[in-house]
């Protein structure tokens, strides 16, 4: 396998968020020709002008190379996209991506880590239904914007069923301090990013609520174990579960309260309604909307996902906090795996 040969020389960001401006800062450095587009003309102006995204990530000086439109049709001009929207928004958006480039074969790596409401599927799913003519990769793995943007050692996981195309997007995104690892699981990249925000929610809880770091360690290895359970149920590979974009990503969204799922769990450890916390946020907390589709789909499949669900109640008021906790606890005792 040859690493890093032909990389992308024209990169289309769609989305202009704290992940995005961090993505489209990395590739600009790295000497690409970048466009980044966002929804708003006052970022776009900001960024082109400013060379400062003040909403999303206000302390980096961006590049002023890179360039901001509000304009879908700069995507015809790539070689390849990166997709920083939501996960509930990306379908919408890849759409009009397909139409703003006639339904070319473009290479699109998805960043966004979710689930979507109402179906059930997967980021490589969407895409396919969306953008069937579109080449799908995932990149995913523990990464703060913030981080990535500062230029802070980095390594992530770039999955793509296609290698020769996986190998292209590693050329293009690796720098001396982003490390893209490649992997053909596309599937089990994606699920560990997804599930990962719902346990960070829980890890934030129990901070919040002052449990204790025993509770947080047993609730990140028991949440690694359903996280896991249902990936491989899934088809997934053990090895990607383990790796950055699962257990890696797993440790850092838990760890800190930089993570926008960990602090939505400290909020609502602290007494707070979850549904009071996003509405006073401008950022995405992606857990809070994969949380119950995530309970679905363990349901219908048979796999038991105990936080998962108990997270999902909490984010909707069914459960106290102090009622979730004793569920867990009191649930049969069982061999651990
Ligand atoms: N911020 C981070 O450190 C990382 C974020 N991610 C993932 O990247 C994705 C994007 O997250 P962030 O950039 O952090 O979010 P953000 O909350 O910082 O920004 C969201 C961006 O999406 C745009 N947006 C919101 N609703 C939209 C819609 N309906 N249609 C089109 N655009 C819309 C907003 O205008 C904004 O530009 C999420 O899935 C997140 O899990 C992944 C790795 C790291
Ligand atoms: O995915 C992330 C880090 O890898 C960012 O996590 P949050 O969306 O919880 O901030």
């Amino acid at each position: 396998m040859t690493i890093g040969r032909e990389p992308f020389e024209r990169i289309y960001v769609a989305g202009a968020g704290s992940w995005g401006t961090a993505l489209a800062a990395l590739c600009a450095r790295a000497g690409r020709q970048t466009s980044i587009w966002s929804r708003g003309e006052e970022i776009a102006g900001q960024i082109n002008e400013e060379h400062r995204n003040a909403t999303y990530l206000p302390e980096i000086e961006l590049p002023s190379t890179l360039r901001a439109t509000t304009d879908r049709a700069a995507a015809c001009e790539a070689e390849g996209i990166l997709l920083v929207v939501p996960a509930q928004a990306a379908r919408d958006e890849l759409v009009a991506l397909r139409e703003a480039t006639g339904g070319a074969a473009m290479p699109v790596a998805l960043c966004c880590k979710g689930i979507e409401r109402g179906t059930g599927r997967l980021m490589h799913q969407v895409l396919k239904e969306a953008w069937p003519e579109a080449l799908g990769a995932v990149l995913s793995g523990p990464s703060f914007a913030a981080d990535v943007a500062r230029g802070l050692p980095t390594a992530v996981t770039l999955a793509d069923p296609d290698e020769s195309c996986g190998t292209r997007w590693l050329g293009t995104l690796a720098t001396e301090t982003f490390r893209p690892y490649y992997s053909p699981d596309v599937l089990g990249a994606e699920l560990g990013g997804a599930i990962k925000n719902v346990l960070a929610i829980a890890c934030g809880i129990v901070e919040g609520r002052g449990l204790g770091e025993s509770a947080k360690a047993a609730l990140m290895a028991r949440g690694f174990a359903e996280a896991k359970r249902f990936a491989l149920g899934m088809g997934a590979k053990p090895e990607t579960l383990a790796g950055l974009s699962g257990l890696g990503d797993l440790i850092l969204t838990c760890s800190s309260r930089q993570s926008r799922n960990m602090s939505l769990g400290y909020e609502m450890g602290q007494g707070r309604r979850a549904a009071d916390v996003i509405a006073e946020r401008r950022t995405v907390s992606e857990g809070a909307a994969t949380a119950p589709v995530l309970v679905s789909l363990a349901r219908e499949r048979g796999t038991d996902m105990p936080i998962t669900e108990a997270v999902a109640a909490l984010l909707s008021g069914e459960l106290a906090v102090d009622e979730a906790i004793a569920d867990l606890m009191n649930r049969p005792l069982k061999i651990e795996g």
